[in-house]
Order: structure tokens, then C-alpha cells, then sequence
């Protein structure tokens, strides 16, 4: 089995002229948490769509779990656990009922299927209150429950959308407590979709940025954030390897690329760049140009998606 457990190429479905989903190449690795991050119609539930294989795409690759999409998307279904928009559960069933109902539909032996619903219910601390009505019970709980439920046939993999969407802060606290402990236990792989960066950072392990179907960047959080770079090039002369080995030894200096008449310093976009200037003239260098180019820091495009993200809201 392959150490990645979704990978894309090139993705793209569009519905008429929006292009909901727009050459997105991702991998999310085995075992992880991943955070697939947007504001409203940035084209997350698209994705998850496409990925299950219930929309065809217009262009690209998928592979998830190994596994061909759309041409083997049975296989992936059966192998993975879901809580999209509707968390699937019955009102008016009690907890432990929802939950037999679902593992019978998975053809889980009666003796195993009451092993796994205590060992389920016990981790998420429902197991007391097993036998009341759900349509009793707190958001909070409900949705603790509908992760049960996904989890039940000991799925490879589950997709949540926006799982923590209307639980106050307590609750989204304790929802991602226990999804990070049940995720680790079962050794399962989460992809799920959030427009809050803060449950991002607390939870996952890596995320993908989305915004207009365009996939911003992905990596771990420290990663997105290293590149918040700013480039310097200056052209010139007599940059001699003192000039270089000068710059290196600069706490802002990230990196360094040098010539006789060429420097490229990367350093970050919140330093100031003019000391660095000065040393090359220190050093003798003689300075012709200087260039800046500067990426979107992670802040800028959280704040973007933020914006957005009130300019749509309901
Ligand atoms: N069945 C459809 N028909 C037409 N347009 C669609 C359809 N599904 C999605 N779209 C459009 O595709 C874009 C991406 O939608 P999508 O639901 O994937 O976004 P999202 O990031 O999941 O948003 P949200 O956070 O609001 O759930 C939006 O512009 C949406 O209006």
C-alpha cells in the first residue's frame, strides 16, 4: 500500500463558466490529518465530491487509497467513511441504535458489531447515554456521534466537511480533542474542510489552501509559512566570496545564490533588506540593481480568504 492516501493531478470540474475545482494537484499523505482550507464556494465540497467519485471531473487525475476515480470509486466508498452535510443519523433512534442500523448496513457480525459500538461510544464518552433519543441531545454531541458513525467499518480514510460548522467554541474543542485522539487510535486517515485557520492549526498535520478552485499552497503549517519570502536579486560586480560568506552569515539570510555580478538572497519578507545592501558594499561590492520580489505571506492570504469569507456569508 502506498504511503499516500489521496493524490490529484490536474483536477478539474467546472459548472458552466465557475470553475469550481481548477487543476488542482494535491497529495495527502497516509495517516494524517490534512486541512483542506477555503472560504465558502472556494470549491472544497467539489473536491470531496470528485474524490468520492459522486461528480465526474472535466480533467485530471485521482487516485485515492490506491484506488482509480471515478472507474473504481466503489472500491474507495467501501474503504472510507464520510460526514458531509447531513450527518446521516436518525433523530428519533437512540445513539446505540443509529449505530446498529449503520453497522448492520456494513455486514459487521452482531457480536462484533456490539464490540465495536461500545469501544466507539466509550472513546467519544457517549457509551452512559447510549440508549437516549438523539434528537435529545446537543449539536456537540450529535456530531461526536456521526464521527462514530463513519468510523464504524474501520474505514482507511474519512472525509469531513466543515465537521465543527455551529458548535460553539466549547464543543469545536471537544470535537477536535476527540477526532485527534480516535484519529490516531485507529490509524486513520482525515481530509477534512475548514474556513477557520485556527482549528487548522490545531489539528492537522498539513493543509492545502483553496480559493476560486486554485489550490494557494500546501505543507505543514511551518512550511506555508517559509514561504513568506522575500526575494532580493542584485546585479553588479566583484561580488567575491566574501560578499556571499558576509550575507550567509546574516540571521535574516535564508539562503544565498551567488556570481561575480549576480546575488539572489532569500530572506523573510519581514526583514529589512538595506542592512544586507550596505554589506555588500562593505564587503566591496559594487551594486548596479537591486530587484525585490515579495511572496503573499500565509497572513495575506488568510486574511484574503477571511475577507471573502464575510463578503459570502449567509
Ligand atoms: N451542482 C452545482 N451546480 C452549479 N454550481 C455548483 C454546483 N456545486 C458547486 N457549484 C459552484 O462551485 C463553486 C464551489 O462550490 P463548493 O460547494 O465546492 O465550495 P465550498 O468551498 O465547499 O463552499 P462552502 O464552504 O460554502 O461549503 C461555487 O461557486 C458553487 O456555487
Amino acid at each position: 500500500m502506498s504511503s499516500v492516501a489521496i493524490r490529484t493531478h490536474n483536477l478539474t470540474r467546472t459548472f458552466g463558466a465557475i470553475r469550481a475545482v481548477d487543476q488542482l494537484t494535491l497529495e495527502v499523505r497516509q495517516g494524517e490529518i490534512f486541512g483542506f482550507l477555503g472560504p465558502n464556494g472556494s470549491g472544497k465540497t467539489t473536491t470531496i465530491r470528485l474524490l468520492l467519485g459522486l461528480l465526474q471531473p472535466d480533467a485530471g487525475q485521482i487516485e485515492v487509497l490506491g484506488f482509480a476515480v471515478p472507474q473504481q470509486a466503489s472500491e474507495v466508498r467501501m474503504h472510507t467513511g464520510t460526514l458531509l452535510e447531513h450527518s446521516g443519523l436518525y433523530e428519533r433512534l437512540s445513539a446505540a441504535d443509529n449505530l446498529d442500523y449503520y453497522g448492520r448496513i456494513w455486514r459487521i457480525p452482531a457480536a462484533q458489531r456490539r464490540e465495536r459500538i461500545r469501544e466507539l461510544l466509550e472513546q467519544v464518552g457517549l457509551w452512559e447515554r447510549r440508549h437516549e433519543p438523539v434528537k435529545t441531545w446537543s449539536r456537540g454531541m450529535k456530531q461526536k456521534l456521526a464521527i462514530a458513525r463513519a468510523l464504524l467499518h474501520r474505514p482507511q480514510l474519512i472525509f469531513l466537511d466543515e465537521p465543527t460548522a455551529g458548535l460553539d467554541p466549547i464543543a469545536a474543542a471537544a470535537f477536535r480533542d476527540d477526532l485527534r485522539a480516535l484519529a490516531e487510535r485507529e490509524g486513520v486517515t482525515v481530509f477534512l474542510t475548514t474556513h477557520n485557520l485556527d482549528e487548522a492549526e490545531k489539528l492537522c498535520h498539513r493543509v492545502g489552501i483553496i480559493r476560486h478552485g486554485r489550490l494557494l499552497a500546501q505543507g505543514s503549517l511551518a512550511e506555508i509559512q517559509r514561504h513568506d519570502t522575500l526575494h532580493l536579486e542584485i546585479i553588479g560586480r566583484n561580488f567575491i566570496p566574501s560578499v556571499e560568506a558576509a550575507l550567509r552569515s546574516q540571521p535574516t539570510v535564508r539562503r544565498v545564490e551567488a556570481s561575480d555580478t549576480h546575488l539572489m538572497i532569500e530572506l523573510a519578507s519581514s526583514s529589512d533588506p538595506a542592512p544586507l545592501i550596505k554589506l555588500v558594499i562593505e564587503h566591496g561590492g559594487q551594486i548596479e540593481e537591486v530587484y525585490r520580489k515579495q511572496n503573499a505571506s500565509l497572513e495575506e492570504v488568510f486574511l484574503t480568504l477571511m475577507a471573502e469569507e464575510t463578503t459570502y456569508a449567509h
